[in-house]
């Protein structure tokens, strides 16, 4: 189940809210910002599988959100447990950073941990399937995919680049909770 837990910076144990209904998140993550909407992720995509199935497989709603607001890019981040690399991909989006653009995520297979640092407030946005956010650009952020990952996220980007990041150096993320197995 989606779920969103604000806490207070200086308190990574003690959240101040913990919601559970779309509207809830969607408004709560709306006031800082924060796009949230459940779409549908019909097709059914295995996380590990490839770029291209998963990009032909949601064409229609790629192109719907590319002339919406204008991404230049689209990729495929696909991960299960068994792939090799896993160790050092959870570990480059761990480190809270930035984007020089919105980060617009759709979440077709499994789920992964978007925490948020946002003044002085943490927002924690676990995302599941069917799951679409949008974190504005230049928002403080980090990913968990967790030890064993089990997604499928469509990543678009309005910088013919797609993934750059700049990354604070503040070791915020290692007090705040990870995505548990
Ligand atoms: C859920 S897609 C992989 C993570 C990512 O692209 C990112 O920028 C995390 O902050
Ligand atoms: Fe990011
Ligand atoms: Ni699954």
């Amino acid at each position: 189940m989606s779920s969103l837990t604000v806490y207070h910076q200086s308190s990574p144990d003690v959240p101040n809210k913990m919601l559970t209904h779309l509207e809830d998140i969607a408004s709560t993550l709306g006031e800082v910002g924060v796009r949230f909407e459940r779409w549908q992720a019909s097709t059914k995509v295995l996380p590990g599988a490839s770029q291209d199935e998963v990009i032909a497989a949601y064409r229609a709603q790629i192109d719907q959100l590319m002339a919406e607001r204008g991404y230049v890019t689209v990729d495929v981040v696909s991960l299960d447990k068994s792939h090799p690399q896993k160790d050092e991909l959870r570990a480059k989006f761990l480190d809270e950073h930035r984007h020089g653009e919105d980060e617009v995520r759709f979440f077709v297979a499994g789920r992964g941990l978007f925490t948020l640092h946002i003044d002085d407030y943490v927002y924690a946005v676990l995302c599941e399937k069917n799951d679409l956010i949008s974190v504005p650009a230049g928002t403080r952020h980090w990913f968990d995919m967790g030890e064993f990952p089990h997604f499928v996220a469509i990543r678009l980007f309005n910088n013919p680049e797609g993934w750059v990041a700049n990354f604070t150096g503040a070791d915020i993320a290692s007090r705040f909770p990870r995505l548990e197995d």
